[in-house]
């Protein structure tokens, strides 16, 4: 069945903002991280990886339990640099014990996207820790060294449509890959901590190479220094999933609204939410300083 949300009880909108804001001013303040990148981009992976062990097929693994504060999960070398994330996110959970691990993971995602000027991301609260033994076995995280039919398969495992999943692969425009994290060298040049839908706009518009990197896997460049993993090239192979990239790539708006009911539904799957009231939507540190 699914987990019954339970908010953290009397906590409400504002308590959450000042969660939000404590992320968000850190986020501020630790700007260097990464070459200057900052952990934003970090932070909204640690949100996928955690959300994204989640099997409908039993309900098992996903964001509800917070269970990648175990090491059985944090150690899956799929994994492999969301330490970082995870670090940042100590002193958060130190100054606000009474927030459950799976409800800190999915909010600092929120936090990071809307900082970077992404959509506004409907969140609620309600995950509860759950134990050891309730963690995932590794290898649910998926290999980026396929092609479409492999992420439209993989993403099945979610209930996720075509259009679901291109729009939730729009999160590639941040950050980059790291060769001692996932085998994937990415240029510093085309590194961003900006969400916009430039992943769909280069994806179209770069003339792209299949090379083999310093480890060995074979990834895409292009002679203006951006790279793309086998997975991203395969939104452009596959014609079902190519009108998606091309309607992203001129309407940064649709890809806007797309991503975030994605990205919720991402963060939510396998959660019974519905004793709830509404979703929160948080103001950026800017909405707040004016
Ligand atoms: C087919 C599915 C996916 C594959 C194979 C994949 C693979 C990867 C790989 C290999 C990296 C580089 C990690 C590193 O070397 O540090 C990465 C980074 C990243 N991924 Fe994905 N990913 C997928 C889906 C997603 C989704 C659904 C999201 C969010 C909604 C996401 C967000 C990110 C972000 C923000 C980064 C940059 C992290 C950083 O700069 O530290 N990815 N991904
Ligand atoms: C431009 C681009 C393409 N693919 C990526 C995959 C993972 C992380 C970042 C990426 C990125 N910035």
């Amino acid at each position: 069945a699914l987990h019954l949300a339970q908010a953290e009880d009397g906590k409400g909108l504002d308590d959450f903002q000042k969660v939000y804001n404590a992320i968000a001013e850190k986020l501020r303040d630790e700007d260097e991280f990464d070459g200057y990148i900052g952990y934003g981009p970090n932070l909204v992976r640690l949100s996928w990886h955690v959300s994204g062990t989640f099997d409908k097929n039993d309900n098992s693994g996903g964001s509800f339990g917070g269970t990648y504060r175990f090491k059985k999960e944090a150690d899956d070398p799929a994994n492999k640099g969301l330490q970082n994330a995870a670090r940042f996110l100590e002193p958060i959970a130190k100054k606000f014990p009474w927030i459950s691990h799976g409800d800190l993971y999915t909010l600092a995602g929120v936090t990071a996207l809307q900082e970077m000027q992404g959509p506004k991301i409907p969140w609620r609260p309600g995950r509860v820790d759950a134990d050891e033994k309730d963690a995932p076995e590794n290898g649910r995280l998926p290999d980026a060294s396929k092609d479409g039919n492999y992420v439209r398969h993989y993403f099945g495992r979610f209930g996720f449509s075509d259009q679901e999943i291109v729009a939730l692969l729009g999160a590639h425009c941040l950050g980059k890959t790291h060769l001692e994290n996932s085998g994937y060298e990415g240029p510093w040049g085309a590194a961003t901590n900006t969400f916009t839908n430039e992943f769909f706009v280069n994806l179209l518009n770069e003339n792209w190479k299949l090379e083999k990197n310093d480890a060995g896997n074979e990834q895409y460049n292009s002679n203006k220094g951006y790279m793309m993993l086998p997975t991203d090239y395969g939104l452009i192979q596959d014609g079902k999933f190519k009108k998606y990239v091309e309607k992203y790539a001129k309407d940064q708006d649709a890809f806007f609204e797309d991503f975030k009911s994605a990205y919720v539904k991402l963060l939510e799957n396998g959660i019974d939410f519905s004793k709830l009231g509404k979703a929160y939507v948080f103001k950026t540190l800017d909405e707040q300083d004016s």
